[in-house]
């Protein structure tokens, strides 16, 4: 389609045209058409973008404002008088019954003001109701039901063609194979949504995949579509997609029969699906009477949004009833009686400065991009992990490329990719070190895994490492010794090793600089106070390869003391909930080492809990939630969820992973979804909310 050239030329016209232009407005119009299209086919046909959204959004705003300016000057075939093209040739097309169109975009307030007008200019009404409601940040997609059964689910596509992905469609579990339509003498619907990937699925998946020295995927929405399109159905279930449905694109009656009731609003739609079953957004849906209200509920939502167990770019606004709906219709680019409202970005382009090569804990070398600092989604971000060798490779990077950055939620930031079509020649090749920057033995990539490595145990950041991790929040929870302090006691030689922390001269601390007389009681404080962290806390500060919070969980709750790890063979860790041989192989390593069994005896000295407290006191077979199974699901806004389980723990109480006849209790908290659905279904779980929960605590 676009040779090297072209695309080097068209990227330059688009920051060209990004810092204002001084051309006429023909060649304007022409340059920005030509670098809309151009982006379109980068986006939709090769997944791979150049430009951030926000500078896409503004290109596509600024031809939209010359058009209106210039209106005979609009050609038929302006990206603005059409939806993008975006079709592969994987799977075998199908026509959308109706066409999937894109939303009209607002960034502010005024925005939706001056949609409001027009919505009730053109329709003459004086008041018109809206529906508020989050924009899924995922793929689209269509489904069609025929008969109460599902037959068909298509991606967008070009809006008019989509791909058959009705393999893939079937193994999202938030999609009913068959559903009730013919209750309401539907016979024939064509429904359409989001198909997102929740948060922690994504996260946990990348953390996996970062495990097996994988890079990364970009962010929930690249993974959700990337997934869709996947050739094999039983790699699509693995990923736990999730489904959202959110419009009614086409129907009809059994015997032409009229419309249902609950047919005449979009809310009364959406309602109705939702209690047949689909997924649909009616949870965090809200009714307006005006468009203030509107306003509110937005700005309020984009507070929220990081609260909520998926992505969402904005939210969707729409006209309520659907007779209004039908009068107000469309252009050929997105419907007239809805709107997008934009939250603020989360991507930006940026220069890369430089890498630096940062020695972990475990040794592992971990390249860190350096760019120009800029301000995503709130904060300025000016470090990025690139995590592997590989992953500078993948992503064809080099000092002086042009980068797109992106902070996706609670995402760490990353680098979603160079645009080599940008280069002047000047970068320069990233070079991957060969001896440890800090101690500067010779580094070692293991066979089968993607970072290198340096090996000498006594290397001094890795010392560093541990003992920061060790202080962490996760861990012993040591307050007020962070980064900046450990780092500054182990230089000055007050804290060589982790049983150092406990042997600190308090005296040799009256002094320092910056660390007044109220420091030094805080910090004894918080280390005395670290002493009586249960095992699981300690046995994670450690610092095991592999060990994460919930092996370190496992591992406490398997022996009465720590060193009865001593005596365990890797077969017998490989029985434990979870743990496979790899993790067995670490765990075992660990304490099979004298001097990692003579830091446990030094610990313990200094008095430190190695013992098991839980199962000491006999608390897991007398607790008040003792024999009793407990699942958390939704957002919890009373009780940090780790905190919750902890409790439930504590009093002897087992925490289950999913919703079976095993489990007796299910505390819901906002937008719970199919595990409540399916509990309610059993009839055998008993649903609890945050406060109910509080109370059975208390009893
Ligand atoms: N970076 C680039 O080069 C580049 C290129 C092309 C497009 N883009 C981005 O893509 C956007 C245009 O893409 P688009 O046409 O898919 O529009 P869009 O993603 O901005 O909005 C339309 C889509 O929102 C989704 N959606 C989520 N929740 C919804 C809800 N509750 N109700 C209705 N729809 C909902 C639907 O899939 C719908 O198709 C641009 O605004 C731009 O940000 C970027
Ligand atoms: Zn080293």
């Amino acid at each position: 389609m676009y040779q090297p050239e072209d695309e080097q030329r068209l990227s330059l016209w688009a920051k060209e045209l990004l810092k204002s232009s001084n051309e006429d407005v023909q060649t304007q119009l022409d340059m920005l058409r030509s670098v809309i299209n151009y982006n379109d086919w980068k986006y939709y046909v090769q997944d791979n973008s150049v430009l951030a959204d926000v500078e896409y959004d503004t290109l596509f705003k600024q031809l939209k404002e010359l058009e209106n300016a210039h209106p005979d000057l609009i050609t038929a075939d302006s990206p603005t008088q059409r939806i993008a093209k975006g079709l592969s040739e994987q799977f075998t097309s199908v026509s959308h019954l109706v066409p999937m169109l894109s939303l009209e975009n607002s960034y502010n307030a005024e925005d939706l003001r001056e949609w409001d007008k027009r919505c009730r200019e053109t329709s003459k009404e004086s008041e018109i109701e809206y529906t508020v409601e989050p924009k899924y940040d995922g793929a689209g997609i269509s489904l069609y039901y025929e008969d109460d059964k599902l037959v068909r689910g298509a991606t967008r596509g070009d809006g008019i063609m989509g791909e058959d992905i009705t393999p893939n469609v079937k193994q999202i579990k938030s999609i009913p194979l068959s559903a009730a339509l013919s209750k309401q003498h539907i016979q024939s619907l064509e429904i359409r949504g989001e198909v997102i990937i929740p948060k922690d699925t994504f996260k946990n998946y990348n953390e996996q995949r970062i495990a097996e020295g994988l890079a990364p995927l970009a962010n929930p929405r690249n993974a959700a579509s990337g997934t869709l399109r996947m050739l094999d159905p039983r790699e699509v279930a693995k990923r736990g997609l999730s489904a959202i449905l959110y419009h009614v694109s086409y129907h009809t009656t059994e015997n032409n029969v009229a419309d249902p009731e609950v047919m005449q609003t979009h809310y009364g739609t959406l309602e109705w699906l939702y209690n047949i079953g689909f997924n649909s957004p009616v949870k965090n849906m809200k009714r307006c009477k005006t468009i203030d209200e509107v306003i509110d509920y937005v700005l309020d939502f984009e507070q929220h949004r990081d609260d909520l167990p998926f992505e969402i770019d904005g939210m969707v606004i729409k006209v309520n009833s659907l007779e209004l709906q039908d009068r107000l219709g469309q252009t050929t680019h997105h419907p007239r009686w809805a709107i997008a409202y934009k939250f603020k970005a989360r991507q930006a382009s940026s220069k890369l400065l430089r890498v630096e090569f940062q020695v972990g804990r475990t040794g592992s070398i971990t390249p860190v991009a350096k760019i120009e600092p800029v301000p995503i989604g709130g904060v300025t971000v000016g470090s990025i992990s690139l995590f592997n060798e590989e992953v500078i490779k993948e992503k064809d990077l080099k000092i002086g490329d042009t980068v797109l950055v992106e902070r996706a939620g609670d995402v760490i930031p990353y680098i979603v990719k160079s645009n080599p079509e940008l280069r002047n020649g000047t970068e320069e090749e990233i070079i991957f070190p060969t001896h440890c920057p800090v101690c500067k033995e010779e580094l070692f990539k293991p066979e089968g895994e993607a970072a290198w490595r340096c090996i000498n145990v006594s290397c001094e950041a890795q010392v560093v490492e541990r003992l920061i991790h060790f202080a962490s929040k996760d861990a012993m929870d040591i307050r007020s010794f962070g980064d900046s302090n450990i780092r500054r006691f182990h230089d000055m030689g007050i804290v060589k090793d982790i049983a150092g922390i406990y042997k600190i001269d308090y005296e040799q601390l009256n002094g320092l600089e910056k660390f007044g007389a109220k420091s030094v009681e805080n910090l004894k404080v918080a280390i005395e106070k670290s002493k009586q962290q249960p095992l699981n806390r300690l046995i994670f500060g450690l610092g095991i390869r592999y060990v994460g919070e919930t092996t370190a969980k496992t591992l406490a709750n398997a022996v009465n003391h720590l060193k009865d790890f001593q005596t365990w063979t890797v077969e017998q860790l490989c029985t434990l909930e979870d743990i496979g041989p790899k993790v067995a192989g670490s765990v075992y390593q660990f304490f099979q080492a004298h001097e990692n069994i003579h830091i446990l005896d030094e610990l313990e000295v200094l008095g430190l809990t190695l013992t098991n407290q839980h199962k000491k006191d006999g608390n897991q077979e007398n607790g008040a939630l003792s024999g009793k199974t407990f699942l958390f699901t939704g957002t919890l806004s009373r009780f940090k969820r780790s905190d919750a389980e902890a409790l439930v723990e504590e009093r002897g109480g087992k925490l289950l992973s999913g919703v079976s006849s095993k489990l007796n209790y299910l505390i819901v908290g906002a937008d719970a979804g199919s595990k409540l659905e399916k509990a309610k279904k059993l009839g055998t779980v008993k649903v609890l909310t945050e406060d109910e929960f509080g109370d059975l605590l208390e009893e």
